[in-house]
């Protein structure tokens, strides 16, 4: 090597290695007083996190073992902190600075680009939130209640094969209908998930949140050069391809259907087969950055945000009705009372909203089973935190999973209390100790949305079946693949509800 070439190699040495050893000097300084567990030279913690299966256990261990606030390495520096600190968390979600997202979340930007989930918390992020808030009113909801319906009747249908099983995972048959009904929501067009689940889109969507999870926690594709070298981004850019092409092709669609359609405008655009993607364009020209690829970005945003977590939310729930069956009892009372025994009425606002113990019913599911367990954003302003400073560059992994089972907020945590939810000031008046939507500015947009999808569905299922637990009792492995699953399945059984020939009203298993 010539003489030249050594000074090259030193100088790009000291530009590059210098600044980013010295980043990392101040975070080991400013975060020398939060514990950390016991790691392998240049790897970190990385290696606790192979499986999709360990995150719930070691992150609960980690909190058990080293506190609230808990250093994570991935790689040689700390650049994670795990939180289950209640006044940390209040401080950061109620805030309005520190609205980026964890860097993690760069790892799904090629496919949501900079939607409305994972891009900056800037004024681009504002303006659009504002634009899309209107589309979740629930005036706007009463379009969907049809939507839910429809794909829900099917559900039922397709359940009926399972009528003689001794126990079968009913999380595939409802995550298809879920993505039916986000797809018809969303876009006003039916992929028709649910008669061909083996469509590329859909297998797409689930490979590419397994690659997430793979990129996440391992240190040699974490670095976006040896990253492209890899088969995971082969595979990547392969999905990408799919999921990219047929969100573009249904705006395009929908672009020119609504140029032909005769529009009736009112306040929130169009009166007629309203979907979200219909409320998206009509606006566009109110906000310039809100151009074709933006649009579609924010419809695959929907498309992901909305279909998985609304589908492990209901999955949990049915396991947990199947678990406890008065409560199941109880919840069928209700739904009597307001069908009076009929299996095939439609669902109205009016019902949805007269399903108090059935919504308790679901919030509880979403504590014991928060869909999204962990949800991080990037501190861009360094935090002053109980005397102390959590330097720019850190990452702060809210601990959902943790706070949800804490049993200073909720006693008893791994029972399945409804009633929890009964009163109107929450479980414990502590509103940030429960935040399966998030909290603040940076909350979920679609929380409505989803309530309403899971009463309505919930309700048709409930009327049509009993849901039993599987024999021999099933045993869940919760994994996080950014969504909470079971990696083992949610297995239950089912039996048809049979109307009450005794009484004017209600149903019998
Ligand atoms: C049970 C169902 C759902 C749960 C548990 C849930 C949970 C969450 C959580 C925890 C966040 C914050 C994530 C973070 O800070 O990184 C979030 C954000 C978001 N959710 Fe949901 N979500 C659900 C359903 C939906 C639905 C149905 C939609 C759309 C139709 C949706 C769209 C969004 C969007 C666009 C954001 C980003 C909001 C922003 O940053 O301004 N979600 N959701």
């Amino acid at each position: 090597m010539s003489v030249i070439a050594v000074i090259l190699l030193v100088i790009t040495i000291c530009i590059v290695f210098i600044p980013w050893y010295n980043k990392h000097r101040r975070y080991i300084k400013h975060l020398e007083r939060y514990p950390s567990p016991p790691r392998v030279f240049l790897l970190g913690n990385a290696l606790d996190f192979r499986q999709p299966t360990a995150f719930i256990r070691k992150f609960g261990e980690y909190a058990r073992l080293y506190g609230d606030v808990v250093k994570i390495y991935v790689g040689p520096f700390p650049t994670k902190l795990l939180v289950s600190n209640y006044k940390l968390v209040e401080q950061v979600l109620s805030s309005n600075k520190n609205l980026n997202k964890g860097k993690e979340y760069q790892y799904l930007s090629k496919w949501l680009g900079r939607g409305l989930l994972i891009c900056d918390g800037d004024s681009r992020w504002k303006s659009h939130r504002k634009l899309l808030l209107p589309s979740f009113h629930v005036q706007v909801f009463e379009e969907f209640l049809h939507v839910f319906e429809t794909k829900t009747q099917l559900l039922v249908r397709k359940l009926e094969t399972e009528l003689d099983s001794s126990s079968f995972d009913i999380q595939p048959y409802i995550q298809l209908c879920s993505l039916d009904i986000i797809c018809e929501a969303a876009l006003g067009t039916s992929i028709h998930a649910q008669e061909d689940g083996d469509s590329d889109y859909v297998k797409s969507i689930s490979t590419m949140c397994t690659l997430f999870i793979k990129r996440s926690f391992n240190p040699r594709l974490r670095n976006n050069f040896l990253y492209k070298y890899s088969d995971v981004y082969r595979e990547e850019e392969r999905v990408i391809k799919i999921l990219h092409r047929h969100s573009s092709e249904i705006v395009e669609r929908r672009k020119k259907e609504l140029q032909q359609m005769e529009l009736v405008q009112d306040e929130f655009g169009l009166k007629k087969k309203l979907t979200l993607l219909d409320l998206v364009l009509v606006k566009r020209n109110d906000v310039p950055t809100l151009t074709d690829i933006a649009i579609r970005e924010e419809i695959d945003t929907f498309m992901f945000a909305g279909h998985d977590t609304t589908a492990a939310a209901m999955g949990f729930t049915i396991f947990c009705l199947s678990e406890y069956p008065h409560i199941q009892n109880k919840v069928m009372d209700e739904l009597n009372a307001i069908f009076v025994g009929d299996v095939n009425r439609s669902v109205t606002l009016q019902d949805i909203n007269e399903m108090r113990y059935l919504e308790a019913v679901i919030k509880e599911a979403l504590r014991i089973y928060p869909p999204v367990p962990y949800y991080s954003r990037m501190v861009t302003e360094e935090l002053n935190f109980e005397g102390g400073i959590i330097p720019q560059g850190i990452s702060l992994l809210l601990d959902v999973y943790g706070l949800h089972h804490n049993p200073e907020y909720f006693p008893d945590p791994d029972k399945f209390l409804p009633e929890r939810f009964l009163g109107d000031r929450g479980p414990n008046g502590l509103p940030y100790s429960y935040i399966p939507f998030s909290a603040g500015p940076r909350s979920c947009i679609g929380q409505k949305f989803a309530m309403l999808e899971m009463k309505t569905a919930l309700s048709i299922l409930l009327r049509h079946y009993e849901f039993l637990p599987s024999t021999p009792k099933h045993i869940l492995s919760l994994s996080a693949v950014i969504v909470l699953s079971s990696s083992n399945g949610v297995r239950v059984r089912i039996r048809r509800r049979i109307k009450r020939t005794t009484s004017p009203t209600g149903y019998n298993s």
